[in-house]
């Protein structure tokens, strides 16, 4: 799959505040085109609240959030849709489909007006679900599939979607070892085609190995921006977290280690 033309996602001044109490403190920041960024940060630190506002799907009481040119809040639905794939922090717990009619969802936002899919649709969902390993279940019921088997379905229901922009709520979320290595072979591979991505991380070793671009969030502001190296200082990781905590580096191999 080669993306359409990766977009940058431009934050100005944006925040959110839910009565009374701020979630997230105005931030602005580019998120590069054709890179990978990582929003890392303790629980509660406003990454999935960041996450949703670069998503659209929630509106900020401050500030405004660009695609490419495009405000976001000049996009529809299905504008938004073409633009950016959305993969959430849980994977949804009941669902009357099976896997493969769950990953052709991701192939509405391009169907015609009459919003039929056809086979180069089924051929779009058969290629995602071999990238995630997924065919031999593809007429599993979605109650049966595992908590691992979901994540991965909402990976192929992604990559079905084919948007230049891809924004992922902890995708290693129920993933083994194995499977967190594919997940970051494609995001990379991916990325290396021109794909935005953006995810949000907690292994802080991943986000230094395999991110370009990091955003440290605490306590609903954002401390750091940068690359890794900038952003994954021990200073700034003991003070987000509120914990010590060391980082080394061999090449392309980081060592985050937390004190007891
Ligand atoms: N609708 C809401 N009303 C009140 N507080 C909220 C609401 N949504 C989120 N919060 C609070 O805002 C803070 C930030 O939440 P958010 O989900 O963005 O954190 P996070 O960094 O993604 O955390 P985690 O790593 O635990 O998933 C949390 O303290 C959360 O309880």
């Amino acid at each position: 799959m080669t993306p359409p033309d990766a977009p940058a996602l431009r934050a100005r001044g944006l925040g959110y505040a839910v009565r009374g109490r701020t979630l997230l403190a105005p931030v602005s920041a580019e998120l590069p085109a054709g890179r990978m960024t990582a929003l890392i940060g303790p629980n509660g630190a406003g990454k999935s609240t960041l996450l949703r506002l670069l998503a659209g799907l929630l509106a900020p009481t401050a500030g405004t959030v660009s695609v490419g040119d495009t405000p976001l809040a000049a996009l529809d639905d299905a504008g938004r849709a073409r633009r950016i794939g959305w993969l959430p922090q849980f994977p949804p717990d009941r669902l009357p489909l099976d896997l493969f009619d769950y990953v052709l969802l991701g192939r509405r936002p391009s169907l015609g007006s009459f919003g039929r899919a056809g086979p180069a649709d089924a051929a779009r969902v058969q290629a995602a679900l071999a990238e995630f390993g997924l065919q031999a279940l593809a007429r599993r019921p979605w109650h049966s599939l595992s908590g691992g088997e979901r994540q991965r379905a909402g990976l192929a229901r992604l990559a079905a979607q084919d948007a230049p922009l891809w924004l992922l709520d902890e995708p290693t979320n129920h993933l083994d070892l194995k499977h967190q290595a594919l997940l970051f072979r494609v995001l990379r591979r991916e990325v290396a085609q021109g794909r935005t991505v953006v995810a949000v991380l907690h292994d802080l070793a991943q986000a230094a190995r395999w991110a370009d671009h990091v955003l440290l969030l605490a306590g609903g502001h954002l401390l750091a921006h940068g690359a890794p190296a900038d952003a994954l200082r021990p200073e700034l990781l003991g003070r987000a977290y509120d914990w010590p905590v060391s980082v080394s580096r061999d090449g392309d191999h980081w060592q985050v280690s937390v004190g007891q």
